[in-house]
């Protein structure tokens, strides 16, 4: 799914309206009834619904809102301004519509502080959407900081008022903070990056059918992970197969004290489907990988630590976790990389002794996929004042080196040596443990093996990696969960994944 900036959202509007036999009241409508159905599903019938309207369309989505639900037989408040004469025709015919329904009980916005509110309120938030165009104050922040402090559930029309749709907000700025935004047709780039995505709460996309010609047509280099890529994406196995055709995988990680991350990185990799899978590590993991992984073979590289990186045609590469930074595995590695011509996977301790050695950044090979998070990242390519900053600069720097960049975070940023960028949106809080990164690095590096192409392999490999997450966290909690559960979760996303592309099995 193509991520939009407001100005673009506003002429994928106008160009439905022109190109459609709909309206802009029409479209509305469709909006609103989107939400009225998301709400009806979600929310008990016996809830109070008490919708605050600004003076712009996201107000109008709220008065027929207001008006849907009430006709569905639910108890409904709207609270809007004085400046209901400024409103666009859209929102104003709407406005008038309430007296459709003289049960719909209509207060002025500042009179929210004063009103009883019922114990099973539903608060919802449709003061400003996407014409947000500066920061809120006055008495729009009194109300909002009024309305974050109530202890009802909040729910946001389309954006949380108060963020803008594709920037920054000041810190300390009033916004909405909801536990749910049922925003239309597009994620946007501010529900994706934390310091305004935290605002947002659990998002929830809705189609309202805006003309897919636009959508196609118009430029973007920002795409959210959907399930249609995933679905183009997945490559079947043929029931023909045999494991020399799977590719041959060679995880090179684990040091003293730190191989546990080799196990996750090797097991997450056969569980991903590798054909043939390797190990390459120190004598001190031999016992403790044959024995925890069979399905592996080990290869030795040193004794303590790495002293030496074994090359291999046809073969694909992960290296990093708790590889450990000596100075003879650095010179080992350094030399491993400028030897290389195969694109492989860098993660943790590599990319820490990349950083140290600067120079080697342009020795890493065409198409290889670095996956840092945000301390490595800085470590290697300098710090940013916030999030959307780093993205740009992960952008830039994928496309200048020619490399993948998997940009660690709630929402993964997979930045393409094309210059695209790709969020992800699978994964959860129950995967911040140490360990998570390993799984990453395995399960990519056996999507390289089995001839994904690498920028297919990072985007694959992510969602496979948040997904498994969240089957994880169904099963226990974001607490208790462990990267271990993710490895294990995998055979389930295939599964789903399977069935959904129409196999047998
Ligand atoms: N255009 C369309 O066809 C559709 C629009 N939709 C809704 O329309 C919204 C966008 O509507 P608008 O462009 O009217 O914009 P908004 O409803 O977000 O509000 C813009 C209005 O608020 C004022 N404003 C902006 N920032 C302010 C601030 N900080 N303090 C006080 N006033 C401020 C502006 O001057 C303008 O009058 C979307 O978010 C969505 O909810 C939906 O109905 C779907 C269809
Ligand atoms: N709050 C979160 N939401 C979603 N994914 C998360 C969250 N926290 C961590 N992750 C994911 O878990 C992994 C952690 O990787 P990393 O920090 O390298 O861990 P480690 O090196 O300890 O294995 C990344 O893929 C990251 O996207
Ligand atoms: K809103």
């Amino acid at each position: 799914m193509k991520i939009f900036n407001s100005s673009q959202i506003r002429k994928a509007d106008a160009y439905t309206i022109a190109h459609e036999p709909v309206t802009e009241l029409k479209l509305m409508e469709r909006a609103a009834e989107a939400c009225a159905k998301w709400l009806e599903d979600e929310i008990p019938r016996e809830t109070v619904f008490y919708i605050f309207c600004g003076s712009g369309n996201n107000g109008g989505d709220g008065l027929a809102l207001a008006r849907l639900l009430c006709h569905n037989g639910l108890s409904t408040h709207v609270f809007v301004g004085e400046s209901n004469e400024q409103a666009s025709e859209a929102r104003s015919v709407n406005f008038q519509r309430l007296a459709e329904h003289p049960e719909i009980a209509v207060h002025q916005l500042e009179d929210a502080v004063e009103l009883d509110f019922e114990a099973n309120s539903v608060l919802v938030d449709a003061l400003f959407g996407t014409g947000l165009n500066r920061e809120i104050d006055g008495k729009y922040a009194e109300l909002i900081n009024f309305l974050n402090e109530l202890p009802f559930r909040r729910i946001s029309i389309d954006v949380p008022s108060g963020l803008f749709a594709d920037r920054l907000i000041k810190e300390n700025a009033t916004v909405f903070t909801a536990h749910d935004t049922l925003s239309f047709q597009f994620w946007k780039q501010s529900f994706l990056h934390p310091e305004t995505g935290a605002f947002c709460g659990n998002v929830h996309i809705l189609d309202i059918g805006l003309h897919k010609n636009f959508v196609e047509s118009e430029p973007s280099n920002r795409f959210v992970t959907d399930d249609a890529v995933i679905f183009q994406l997945y490559k079947p196995r043929s029931p023909f197969t045999h494991k020399g055709k799977l590719g041959k995988t060679r995880i090179i990680a684990g040091s003293y004290g730190k191989m546990g991350a080799a196990v996750l990185a090797v097991k997450a990799a056969v569980h991903c489907g590798s054909g043939l899978t390797v190990i390459e590590a120190p004598e001190c993991g031999n016992e403790i990988l044959q024995t925890s992984c069979p399905e592996a073979m080990f290869e030795l590289n040193g004794d303590q630590y790495a002293t030496a990186f074994l090359i291999n045609e046809n073969e694909s590469v992960g290296v990093g976790p708790g590889l450990g930074t000596n100075p003879d595995t650095a010179k080992a590695f350094l030399k491993f990389l400028q030897d290389c011509t195969q694109p492989m996977v860098i993660d943790a301790d590599a990319l820490n002794i990349i950083a140290s050695n600067p120079d080697s950044l342009k020795m890493i090979p065409k198409d290889s996929i670095l996956t840092p998070h945000p301390k490595e990242f800085e470590r290697l390519f300098g710090s940013t004042a916030n999030s959307y900053e780093r993205v740009d600069l992960a952008q830039k720097m994928a496309a200048e080196l020619g490399v993948t960049i998997v940009l660690k975070d709630h929402f993964t940023q997979i930045c393409l040596p094309d210059g695209s960028v790709y969020y992800n949106t699978t994964g959860n809080a129950g995967m911040a443990k140490g360990g998570s990164g390993d799984v990453l690095l395995g399960i990519i590096t056996s999507l390289l093996a089995q001839k994904y192409e690498p920028a297919q392999a990072a985007i694959f490999g992510v969602w496979l990696h948040g997904k498994a997450g969240d089957f994880a966290m169904q099963k226990s909690s974001v607490e208790a969960m462990l990267p271990t559960d993710l490895i294990s979760e995998l055979g389930s996303v295939f599964k789903c994944l399977s069935e959904k592309k129409g196999q047998i099995h």
